[in-house]
Parts: C-alpha cells; sequence; structure tokens
C-alpha cells in the first residue's frame, strides 16, 4: 500500500488570483522568502483563521497589490507546494478598482497574454505551472490539458 506524502489536515490552506483583464492576466514576482525571491506566482497567501477563501483573496491582494477585486471560479488543480505545507487553491479574478502595483511580497507586477513565449520566459513557482498550463490552453483552443 502507498504511503500519503502529505497530512492533509497539517496543510496550510493558500489561495492565489489569476487576475485577467483585456484577456491578459497578472503575474507579481516574489521577494521573499529567499528561497522563492524572483519566482513568479498569481498574487495571494495564506487564509487566516476563520477567513474563506474569497475573503482571504480579497484581503491578500488589497494588502499585496492594492486592489480590490471579485472572485470567481477556481482554476486548474489546487496542489501541494513542494515543500509539502501548502495547499494552494486558485481561483479567477476581476479587478473592481485600482492599478495593480507592488506594495507588499513582490518588486515587479506584470500583465501576461496566456499562449505567448513572455509567460515561460520567466521563473514561476512549481505549482503555477499547472495554472499556466490550463491558461494557454484555454488560449489555443483545440489543445487538451490531462
Ligand atoms: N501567493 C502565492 N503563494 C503560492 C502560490 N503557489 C505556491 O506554491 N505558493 C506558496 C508559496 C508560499 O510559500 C506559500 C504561502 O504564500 P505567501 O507567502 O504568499 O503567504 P502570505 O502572503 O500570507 O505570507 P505572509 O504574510 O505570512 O508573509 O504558498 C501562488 O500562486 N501564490
Amino acid at each position: 500500500m502507498t504511503e500519503p506524502q502529505y497530512a492533509p489536515e497539517r496543510l496550510i490552506p493558500v489561495v492565489a488570483a489569476v487576475i485577467e483583464r483585456e484577456g491578459r492576466f497578472l503575474g507579481a514576482r516574489r521577494t521573499e522568502p529567499e528561497a522563492l525571491r524572483g519566482l513568479w506566482e498569481f498574487p495571494g497567501g495564506k487564509t487566516e483563521p476563520g477567513e474563506d477563501d474569497v475573503a482571504a483573496l480579497i484581503r491578500e491582494c488589497r494588502e499585496e497589490l492594492g486592489v480590490e477585486i471579485a472572485v470567481g471560479d477556481p482554476v486548474g488543480p489546487e496542489y501541494v507546494s513542494p515543500n509539502g505545507r501548502f495547499l494552494v487553491r486558485t481561483y479567477r479574478a476581476e479587478l473592481l478598482d485600482g492599478e495593480p502595483a507592488a506594495i507588499e511580497n513582490h518588486d515587479e507586477v506584470r500583465w501576461f497574454a496566456p499562449g505567448t513565449p513572455e509567460v515561460r520566459d520567466v521563473p514561476w513557482l512549481e505549482g503555477d505551472l499547472a495554472i499556466l498550463d490550463v491558461l494557454d490552453a484555454e488560449a489555443a483552443p483545440g489543445t487538451r490539458v490531462a
């Protein structure tokens, strides 16, 4: 029998937002911790006790980017971060107010067009690659994502 790789009840929930505007999505480059510095991700963070995913995402995007968002459907698979500590759920979101800026935890934000080489030209957090696959496939109808 195969042992589980992680204890689900010990995982820390993390939420991340694919903020979409005019056919592009937002990525942000992390400044910390050292091991993840310079890697790109979807903005977000840990949910606080008693907070649901939507509230957590709205709070994180307000704190980190200075924007108001509306949270939509989940996108792509939820996944466990490579260090086995975090369970990451990713949601589509739209901008309601503000222009995203690297206020906290990031030093750059950038709009990416899915399906273009520019997306993979920058290094992403490992788990986010599965989300990028979904976004790329949507931009190239006829391809399938496993
Ligand atoms: N924000 C974010 N974190 C992700 C993604 N994918 C992924 O594996 N993670 C991991 C990396 C981080 O170690 C972990 C927690 O996210 P975080 O450090 O942004 O959380 P936070 O903003 O609440 O952090 P802090 O206030 O405690 O410093 O989740 C993603 O797309 N976005």
